[in-house]
């Protein structure tokens, strides 16, 4: 059978299959507090044959939160809300993992405790959009975090990874991709700072180490992964050299021992660019499992995966559509139509509401 479909383990994650669900923010948790419910734990069971799923993006605090109705996990009853999802989860077999997310500048006014500006490296605004009460909405102007209070942000993902050990995760995966408050720390065009944190390199990735190191204090690291996407400008990113400052920022996971390296090879939510060389060339770097992303389909990733170069491949949009995607894809069976309407906000319609093989052929 092709390694697509075999068994892998990634740091301390044994997985049957190579076929991961990538994360992907569906904005349906329960107002009011960010909760996740039943429902979640329907659609997150219904996909439990994926090798790993990483959950969508939950943030990790209230500043951390850009896009209305997704969830977070700072809260007592956030936590319950998604041991409901874990436990849905493990009875069917499957392994999940919490993608731990602050958006920093790609927020709004609405969506932040007492109307208060986001919070950033710089203040900065990003040319980009986000989705409050009403529809999309321009980002508002962040103001910069002060130098004392990264500490305490810092602390926010240790207690975010405490808190998902405790809601039944079987790891964190930390969010530094597309253009987020980690990115932002780490590429010059939203980091002008001018203290430890800003200005050299080694300076920008900073808070990627002290977040990492206050994770993993929290959660052994054989069970964390780095999500990247060097090559992204998603919500108005940018560096003056990708290819030096993400040679840096994997270097700098090496020291840790993470579960994995998880890299959107291209342009977020499109698929050119998927498996370029730079993209090769970054992966040499890093010193462990290496998860891919970005418009794979079965083709490319069967053979990226017989390559070597790729120990697994993430899967966002098809696994919205397909619940079974690990089967379909082995079988080569056609896939279910996409349904875009529904991908973000709504209730069980889009969601957890599309057929399994079986009841296809059935
Ligand atoms: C968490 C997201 C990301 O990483 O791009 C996201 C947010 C809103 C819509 C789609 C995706």
């Amino acid at each position: 059978t092709e390694k697509l479909f075999t068994p892998v383990k990634l740091g301390a994650l044994s997985l049957p299959n190579r076929v991961l669900m990538a994360p992907l923010t569906r904005n349906r948790a329960k107002r009011p507090g960010d909760v996740p419910t039943q429902m979640n734990a329907r659609y997150y069971a219904q996909r439990a044959s994926a090798g790993l799923i990483i959950s969508e993006g939950t943030q990790i605090s209230p500043e951390g939160k850009g896009y209305i109705d997704t969830p977070g996990i700072y809260s007592d009853e956030q936590v319950a809300g998604w041991r409901l999802v874990t436990d849905a989860v493990h009875e069917a077999g499957g392994r999940i993992v919490a993608q731990l997310w602050h958006v920093g500048r790609v927020s709004h006014i609405s969506l932040q405790p007492d109307s208060q500006a986001p919070v950033a490296p710089s203040a900065i605004r990003a040319e980009a959009k986000t989705y409050i009460e009403g529809g999309f909405s321009d980002v508002s102007d962040p103001r910069e975090l002060k130098t004392d209070e990264i500490g305490h942000v810092v602390e926010d993902y240790g207690r975010a990874a405490k808190n998902a050990l405790a809601a039944g995760f079987d790891g964190v995966e930390l969010h530094a991709a597309n253009g987020y408050l980690v990115d932002q720390f780490i590429r010059d065009g939203s980091n002008t700072r001018e203290d430890a944190y800003g200005g050299p390199l080694q300076n920008r990735l900073r808070f990627l180490r002290e977040v990492l190191e206050s994770i993993v204090a929290n959660i052994d690291a054989d069970r964390v992964g780095v999500r990247f996407a060097p090559f992204s400008n998603g919500n108005g990113i940018s560096d003056s050299d990708p290819m030096t400052t993400f040679s840096g920022a994997i270097e700098a996971l090496n020291p840790f021992g993470l579960a994995y390296l998880h890299m959107v090879e291209g342009q977020i939510r499109t698929t050119e660019a998927a498996g370029r060389a730079e993209v090769a060339e970054l992966r040499k770097l890093f010193k462990g499992s290496y998860v891919a992303n970005n418009g794979y389909d079965r083709d490319m990733a069967i053979k990226a995966v017989a390559s070597g170069a790729v120990d697994a491949v993430a899967f966002g949009r098809d696994f919205i559509a397909n619940p079974d995607l690990p089967k379909r894809l082995e079988i080569n069976a056609p896939l279910n139509e996409q349904d875009r309407d529904t991908f973000y906000g709504g209730q069980e319609h889009g969601y957890t509401d599309y057929p399994f093989l079986d009841a296809v052929s059935a």
